[in-house]
């Protein structure tokens, strides 16, 4: 015996537990059971559109009516012949709207040919009642299943045909499961149908609880005539307010006619957060997708929310969200490309709009800016930056200071600012998410511009050294100062600067940091470690008090003869100094601090108690 023969004689079929099925599909696939009604609607709506294309003038109205215990759902679509109803809903996985070459039809919303098991995850029978369109003598058939896995197939005889499917077309029953009614509520039938097929291309109407409501309101709101733009501009906006429930700053219509797009970008009222990634209400041929679907626009456009209907995307199985491909890709990036040109439209014919914008979404645009030279080139006038100059743009900036220094962090944007502004110094403060990069890219949109890092060194470099007879003059006042703060790995200079009444600078560099970082950790680790680390020891430069010449307080300290007096002032110009950094202090700096405004306090009390003795001896 051949092994061919071997195989083809222990062939099986795979049985399926139909309720173990309905159970994966409620927990894992589906978000929940409502769907059951997306799935009938659809199903009904491709019904209809493989009946046009053999009858272009049969009828289109689908309608659902509320009954005593589920629903029933008439459609006068293409139907099923007996052979059809075996091989398509007998066969779980099988669907005619397929075909082997294309894979998913275009023309249709179904693809997976699951859809209907859905109905089980409400209902314990669903009953098909239909008729073919294709073969005008094809008999009526009932297709009956019920949720252990069951079915039966029937053909009906002409007088039970023609009061239950007269025409040709389809009308699918479902009976509720117990616990399930509610899903069947008429209001609840009416607002599923609405939020689903609002945008469905044929009229679907909801009969229950004594009235019909007409649940489709197509054409969508961006495919209908308007006298003006300004007319099509409200009813856009009152559309997206309506649907997203925000009030959007702005609308930007998305007519990408390319990628099979239209629809309409709303911004938002509030600054949106970066990380949330943009959550989008998604149409697929008129039949939601989802008000929560990601990944439509680039990360940078998270000030936008859309609204779409599209025939190019793919859904993903559960429906709920949309497959990543490249036909995706290339839709994410010409909605971006059409955000980009609308902010650059802004920017040439309505500033003011643009500055609003701006005004809540500016750190989405510095974000797309980054890998936008040309962008950036034309928001340069709009973008605003924390400079030594307070909040303006970089253009209005390298006016005044073609060499753009840049610090790192927002910490030591702080620390040298006033400083550099007082001596001249330009500084950007380049700590902000993005604007450190953004400050970097500026010479190559605004040429002549240099942009040169800053740090303390910097900053040393540009204050005035002092005489040195009068260096010399304070030479026993620099000497305390110098043992008192060795021990905090902290050196000090005497400079001349403006403004005078700061007395005392606390400078430190990166590099003066990062040792001092290595020197804790040395000190804690153990024996091993203190000695890797220790090797590691760089002469890098100590953190800098640079003490100001020019301030009264200092020339005033300078003249104590008071040894232990003086220390304590040289410690609280130190703390003081630190305080001004905003950096975090460290444990040994903090009781310094403390320390030293004891004694200070410890003083002034003494000196105020001391006076009236020492007047009255
Ligand atoms: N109202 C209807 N009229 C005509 N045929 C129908 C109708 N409902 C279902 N069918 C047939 O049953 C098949 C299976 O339907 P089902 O909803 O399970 O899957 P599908 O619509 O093909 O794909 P999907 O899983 O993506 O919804 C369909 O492909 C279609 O041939």
């Amino acid at each position: 015996m051949r092994m061919s023969d071997d195989l083809a004689g222990n062939a099986r079929s795979f049985q399926v537990d139909l309720r173990g099925l309905v159970d994966l599909l409620s927990h894992h696939l589906y978000s929940s059971p409502r769907v059951y009604l997306r799935e009938l609607l659809q199903n009904a709506v491709d019904a209809v559109t493989a009946r046009l294309a053999v009858d272009p003038a049969a009828p289109t109205d689908i309608r659902i009516t509320v009954e005593e215990n589920g629903l029933r759902i008439d459609d006068p679509g293409i139907g099923l012949t007996e052979a059809d109803v075996h091989r398509f809903l007998a066969t779980i996985g099988r669907s005619s709207k397929r075909d082997d070459l294309e894979g998913a039809r275009q023309e249709f919303l179904g693809q997976f040919g699951i859809g209907l098991l859905a109905c089980f995850t409400v209902a314990e029978r669903i009953q098909v009642l239909t008729r073919s369109a294709r073969d005008p003598d094809a008999p009526g058939v009932e297709w009956s299943a019920t949720s252990d896995g069951t079915y039966t197939v029937r053909t009906l005889p002409p007088d039970e045909r023609a009061a239950l499917v007269g025409t040709p077309g389809t009308t699918v029953r479902l009976l509720a499961r117990p616990g399930a009614r509610r899903w069947f509520a008429p209001d609840l039938v009416a607002d599923l149908a609405r939020d689903f097929g609002a945008l469905l291309p044929y009229a679907v109407t909801v009969t229950g609880g004594g009235r019909t409501v007409r649940t489709t309101d197509s054409p969508p709101v961006w495919d209908r005539p308007y006298r003006s733009a300004a007319e099509r501009r409200a009813a856009l906006l009152a559309y997206g307010e309506r649907v997203l429930g925000f009030a959007a700053l702005d609308v930007v219509e998305l007519d990408v006619e390319l990628a099979g797009v239209r629809g309409a970008a709303y911004i938002l009222p509030n600054a949106g957060n970066p990380a949330a990634g943009g959550r989008h209400r998604v149409y697929l041929k008129g039949m939601l997708l989802g008000d929560a679907v990601t990944g439509l626009l680039p990360d940078w456009a998270f000030f936008a929310r859309c609204v779409i209907d599209t025939d190019t995307l793919r859904p993903t199985a559960s429906r709920e969200g949309l497959y990543e491909d490249e036909t995706l890709a290339a839709v994410r990036e010409a909605l971006g490309a059409r955000l980009r040109d609308w902010l650059t439209g802004l920017a040439a014919q309505e500033p003011g709009r643009l500055a609003a914008f701006l005004s809540v979404h500016a750190l989405g645009v510095k974000s797309l800016a980054r890998h936008d030279s040309e962008l950036f080139e034309i928001m340069l006038p709009y973008l605003r930056f924390e400079t030594t100059h307070g909040e303006v743009t970089l253009a209005e900036f390298a006016r005044k200071h073609p060499v753009v220094r840049v610090t790192s962090s927002v910490e030591e944007f702080r620390q040298v600012a006033g400083i550099a502004a007082a001596q001249g110094l330009g500084v950007v403060n380049g700590g902000y998410t993005y604007d450190g990069e953004l400050v970097a890219a500026l010479p190559g949109v605004l040429p002549g511009v240099t942009v040169e890092e800053l740090d303390a060194d910097a900053v040393t470099a540009a204050l005035d050294p002092v005489d040195a007879r009068e260096e010399l003059a304070m030479a026993a006042f620099l000497t305390a100062a110098r043992a008192a703060l060795d021990p905090l790995e902290c050196d000090v200079i005497l400079r001349a600067f403006y403004p005078a009444s700061v007395s005392a600078l606390h400078l430190d560099s990166r590099a003066a940091r990062s040792e001092r970082a290595r020197a804790e950790t040395a000190a804690e680790s153990d024996e091993l470690w203190a000695e890797i680390l220790g090797a590691l020891k760089s002469s890098a430069p100590r953190a800098q008090l640079v003490l100001n010449h020019r301030s009264p307080v200092v020339r005033r300290l300078a003249t104590i003869r008071d040894h232990t007096l003086l220390v304590t002032a040289v410690e609280a110009l130190y703390g003081q100094a630190l305080l001004m950094t905003h950096r975090p202090l460290r444990p040994m700096d903090t009781s310094l601090l403390n320390r030293a405004f004891d004694q200070l306090l410890g003083w002034a009390a003494a000196s105020v108690s001391d006076a009236p003795e020492g007047e009255g001896r």
